[in-house]
């Protein structure tokens, strides 16, 4: 499958410079063949990444210009099915083997009932060895390996990597690019941006495409690039890696300028068979011959600029499904791919099978976090007693009215914001990898979102339910079955409301400074709620409707609710004068007389299903930029 982009830019706004647009990749245009390896090379912060990101597009926001596939405008839903794109960073799913990492991934993306071939590819890639060993023990090669054999389960034609040899050693960086090499003669289109490849590792690649200041300073074949730059009168010393000696030139923008004139900004393509064939021509203007052959499967544009002539393979129009020589002489080839996933549904398998497989994949990661439940469960039954030892049987207590209410805010505020911490923290990452998932066409949002929902109730519930019990029975609440479930119900609601705002948070907000966000975000429900208390019926309309809505006050409405009312009887009074021992006065003089602990709980579930949806709109808004 041949790729080529004309005129793309790729445009990034800053949000703390609202309106100061920045253009990253500037009008580039280029063409990467199938069966080649390309290397997009470049000084830091040129815009390798933001140009494969465009290509690939993973990236969408900002980016204009054409992208084509095989000569014509390019769907990108089609071609998402026919490509990945392998992150920088290893994103794999931690807590499982090579092997259930693989199998995982064969389920989602192929049908049901088809040959998975995991064991080949893992032997191909000399993971086999290490398939029962956890990803996350991998080494940095290995990761990388296991980043492509994921992707290659379903065989895709056209690979973007970001960066695969970073962090690599010489020897495991040379195996990786000789891995890629291998994928590009099976007739793949394999395009990564690396860095500063050393001259050995430089000539592994077929095509070069060098990019500065956003711009393109070369394109052609690897061997073309010295006599490139000797012919604009920059030569490279001998003895000196060209790909440094092309890096070191864009220190000066002056090389920059004469080099991407040169090129036509990416319009030229360097071939070295072709540059020595011909004799340079003196001041003429960019001259084109066509020099078509009816039998070849390919035309050639030979473009002059009057130094140099290069070849622009160009491939005919007429013909849709007409294939390129790699194309043709690949029995597996990507036309044969793209014909097959063209008359298949977006995903391979069906919302039901992804969600059941995902469900499994969340519950054995859950089930093996053996340190993390154990830190979950040592934390609930701590503060549980905390709590408990704090308010010790003293809900009976008349002459304890405050103590009472700082119990029952006491409660909520711990569910809130135990829950609101680990997504706020935790999701962004997780972000990411489900991003490169969903990107790969793994799965679609919706059953990941209900199967991520789905797949941490029974740890939470549970740990609420041993909180809920232990705090209970300490302070000494009179024992009903529906107050205790009601008391345990609560627990949960607030935790799912909780947990839905940090995930909508996590979501869209890459924080890094999350322990700051999680209470700060609570803080303004908390104040509603205490502030709801007293002035309930004396506050503004709006203020009355931000305060309704505070999950926190309806949160400890249904706690008060909840511990004084199920028809309790008065509270013990060892005092002259027990204002509130009986509970109707409490709940009068709180002024929530007029409502129930069902009603709150209804109005806390509302205001969940806005977080969670949130936090859905949150991931397609992120996935789709
Ligand atoms: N979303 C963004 N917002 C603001 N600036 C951005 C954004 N994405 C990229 N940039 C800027 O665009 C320029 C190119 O970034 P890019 O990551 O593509 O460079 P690079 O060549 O891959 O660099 P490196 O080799 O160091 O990874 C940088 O100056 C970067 O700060």
């Amino acid at each position: 499958m041949d790729l080529e982009f004309r005129n793309l830019k790729y445009t990034v706004s800053s949000p703390l410079s609202k309106g100061n647009k920045r253009e990253v990749v500037k009008g580039v245009d280029g063409r990467f063949s199938s069966g080649q390896l390309v290397a997009i090379m470049g000084p830091s912060g040129a815009g390798k990444s933001s140009l494969l990101n465009a290509i690939s597009g993973y990236r969408s926001a900002g980016v204009t210009g054409e992208l084509l596939v095989n000569g014509q405008p390019r769907n990108e839903h089609q071609f998402q099915k026919s490509s990945c794109y392998i992150t920088q960073e290893d994103l794999l799913q931690p807590l499982l083997t090579v092997r259930e990492a693989m199998d995982v991934a064969a389920s989602l993306k192929l049908p049901k009932g088809s040959k998975i071939h995991s064991e080949e590819i893992l032997q191909e890639l000399g993971l086999l060895e290490h398939q029962h060993t956890k990803t996350d023990r991998l080494s940095g090669g290995q990761k990388k390996r296991l980043s492509i054999a994921l992707e290659l389960v379903n065989n895709p034609p056209v690979f973007f990597l970001d960066e695969p040899t970073s962090g690599l050693d010489t020897v495991t960086t040379v195996q990786c690019v000789r891995l890629l090499r291998q994928l590009a003669r099976q007739g793949r289109t394999v395009v990564c941006t690396i860095h500063q490849p050393p001259a050995s590792l430089l000539e592994l690649f077929d095509q070069v495409y060098v990019i500065a200041d956003g711009r393109c300073i070369y394109q052609g074949e690897t061997g073309a690039m010295v006599s490139y730059l000797q012919s604009v009168g920059l030569p490279c010393p001998r003895q000196h890696n060209p790909a440094d000696f092309i890096i070191e030139l864009t220190e000066n923008p002056d090389n920059i300028n004469i080099l991407c004139e040169e090129i036509m900004n990416g319009k030229l393509y360097k071939s070295a068979k072709i540059e020595t064939a011909t004799e340079p021509l003196d001041n003429i203007e960019l001259k084109i011959c066509y020099k078509t052959e009816d039998d070849a499967p390919e035309t050639e544009i030979m473009l002059s600029n009057g130094k140099c002539t290069y070849k622009v393979p160009r491939y005919k129009e007429t013909d849709s499904v007409s294939t390129t020589s790699s194309e043709a002489s690949n029995g597996n080839s990507s036309m044969a791919w793209m014909k097959i996933q063209s008359d298949s549904c977006t995903y391979s398998t069906s919302y039901c099978q992804q969600f059941y497989i995902l469900l499994r994949r969340m519950m054995i990661q859950i089930s093996r976090n053996r340190q993390g439940l154990w830190i979950q469960l040592i934390h609930h039954v701590m503060c549980g007693l905390l709590i408990g030892a704090c308010f010790f049987n003293m809900a009976n207590d008349g002459t304890q009215m405050f103590n009472h209410l700082k119990m029952c805010v006491g409660l909520v505020i711990f569910f809130a914001y135990t829950q609101i911490m680990v997504p706020v923290l935790v999701y962004p990452q997780e972000v990411k990898l489900v991003k490169k998932e969903h990107f790969n066409r793994w799965y679609s949002l919706t059953p990941y979102y209900a199967a991520l929902t789905v797949s941490k109730l029974p740890v939470q519930v549970t740990l609420n339910i041993i909180f809920c019990t232990i705090v209970y029975f300490m302070t000494g609440v009179p024992f009903s079955v529906p107050r205790f479930i009601a008391f345990c119900l609560i627990g949960n609601v607030v935790s799912l409301v909780a947990e839905g705002m940090g995930m909508a948070i996590g979501s869209v907000f890459n924080v890094r400074n999350g322990c700051a966000v999680g209470p700060t975000s609570i803080a303004p429900f908390l104040g509603l709620a205490i502030y709801g208390f007293d002035f309930a019926h004396r506050i503004p309309l709006l203020m009355n409707i931000l305060m309704k809505t505070s999950f926190i006050r309806c949160g400890v409405v249904a706690m008060v609710l909840t511990v004084f009312g199920f028809n309790r009887t008065p509270l013990e009074c060892k005092e002259v004068y027990c204002h509130f021992a009986k509970p109707d006065v409490l709940i009068k003089y709180l002024d929530i007389d007029r409502t129930s602990v069902w009603l709150e709980i209804a109005t806390m579930l509302g205001i969940m299903f806005v977080f969670r949806s949130l936090c859905y709109i949150g991931l397609r808004w992120r996935f789709a930029t």
